[in-house]
């Protein structure tokens, strides 16, 4: 079977799928899957397009997350080939969130793209050192490879100047400090599969809701973005599962000098200790959050509730309107509690839902008086970087 490997390495999980090229590029997976857990206990889950399922414990002597998502990218190429003797790996697609201001398309990554691509691990640390050790360990195991990088960022270089440009000394914008915005691969493949969802009007003020671990939202014309709520690095904007969103940064100037706090402590706090799992004391995890009667869970719920909402607004603002409301990602794919309380806190923008459709996570969930159509696409980032794969290199 020839077929692309696409990757997309998290910093605890490492999702894959294989696609099959037999003449065109297939729309599903022949195989796809992930190691979640790097970092502790790693497991390799599985899943075949005839959905048959199977996972296993990685093997690794190392308790270091390099070491473990070394291991994990080893064993899951040992599993691929064991499972499949006919399989003809022709190229590497990953996706890499940070491209900075220079890569606004999908690129192959030689040597020097990818010593470029260092130089932006600080800007996105809880992502783009997993995205490039992918890289290298595809490299390492299949020597020769061609192998493509896709940007979370590249999307988002649509927007205009203004949007990108935070109230900074020009010498810091004209340096690259700016906003970037992320979760672009999600946002590409659902604007392009919004036409089918709502007509006509995916080409009007539409904002896509990406509510997964990491969330974000974006404002599309013409589908293409105008405004993000991520920024700089992939913790501004919404209130996440262990990142803050948004935050006074008065707030970090007085943790530094009142409370001893370094930048080693902050990246901690603002990255891993805080939004749904710092507010709710219990979990990171919507599911978790959902199924629980605790009033700490109820408490971090509304507040991601309410920090989409108040976004809304704001991007609204920026595409000049709403005729379409998108929600994806898995908490937006499959919290009808969540999409509910955003909804109801939008009707002031026309928002209206149909409470059974939300309920059955159907495609649309406007109800008959809504100004404003309201979609659940669910995303398909992978797919996505193969077809951008498949281009780059002119497979077919
Ligand atoms: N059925 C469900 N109901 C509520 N939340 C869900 C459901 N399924 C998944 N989620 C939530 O989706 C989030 C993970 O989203 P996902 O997009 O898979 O994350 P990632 O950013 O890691 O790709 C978790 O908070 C999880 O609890
Ligand atoms: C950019 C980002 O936040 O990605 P993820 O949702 O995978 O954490
Ligand atoms: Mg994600």
């Amino acid at each position: 079977m020839k077929a692309v490997l696409i990757l997309n390495a998290g910093s605890s999980s490492l999702k894959f799928a294989l696609y099959p090229l037999d003449g065109e590029l297939a729309s599903h997976p022949a195989i796809s899957g992930q190691v979640e857990g790097i970092g502790a206990t790693p497991e390799l889950t599985t899943r075949t397009a005839d959905g048959h399922k199977s996972s296993e414990p990685v093997l690794t002597s190392s308790d270091q997350l390099e070491q473990q998502h070394r291991d994990s990218l080893a064993h899951l190429f040992r599993w691929l080939t064991a499972n499949n003797p006919d399989l003809d790996i022709v190229a590497a697609g990953h996706r890499v969130v940070h491209g900075g201001e220079r890569y606004s398309a999908p690129v192959e990554l030689t040597p020097q793209v990818l010593a470029e691509l260092e130089r932006f691990v600080p800007l996105a640390p809880l992502h783009q050192p997993h995205n490039l050790r992918a890289v290298h360990a595809v490299a390492g195991l299949m020597p020769g490879i061609r192998q493509i990088g896709c940007f979370d960022t590249a999307f988002h270089r649509t927007q205009p100047v203004l949007a990108q440009t935070y109230a900074l000394p020009r010498a810091m914008t004209a340096a690259g400090i700016k906003r970037y915005g992320f979760h672009g691969l999600s946002y590409d493949y659902v604007a392009r599969a919004l036409p089918g969802v709502v007509g006509e009007r995916a080409h009007g003020a539409v904002v896509i809701c990406h509510l997964g671990n990491g969330s974000s939202a974006c404002a599309l014309r013409e589908g293409r973005s105008v405004a993000s709520t991520m920024g700089f690095t992939a913790v501004e904007g919404l209130m996440m599962g262990t990142r803050t969103g948004s935050l006074d940064p008065g707030v970090m100037l007085y943790l530094m000098e009142q409370k001893g706090m370094d930048a080693r402590a902050l990246t901690k706090l603002l990255y891993k200790e805080s939004g749904l799992l710092g507010v709710s004391g219990i979990s990171h995890d919507m599911r978790t959050l959902l199924a629980s009667d605790a009033p700490e869970a109820r408490e971090a719920v509304d507040l991601y509730c309410y920090r989409i909402a108040r976004e809304l607004g704001s991007l609204a603002a920026a595409a000049g309107g709403l005729d379409v409301l998108v929600f994806t990602g898995g908490i937006g794919e499959h919290a009808a509690q969540v999409r509910q309380k955003v909804a109801e806190q939008s009707a002031w923008l026309g928002v209206r839902i149909d409470l059974a459709a939300n309920a059955a996570d159907a495609s649309r969930i406007d109800g008959e008086e809504s100004r404003v159509a309201v979609a659940v696409v669910p995303t398909n980032e992978e797919l996505m970087i193969a077809r951008y794969t498949v281009e780059r290199l002119q497979l077919l």
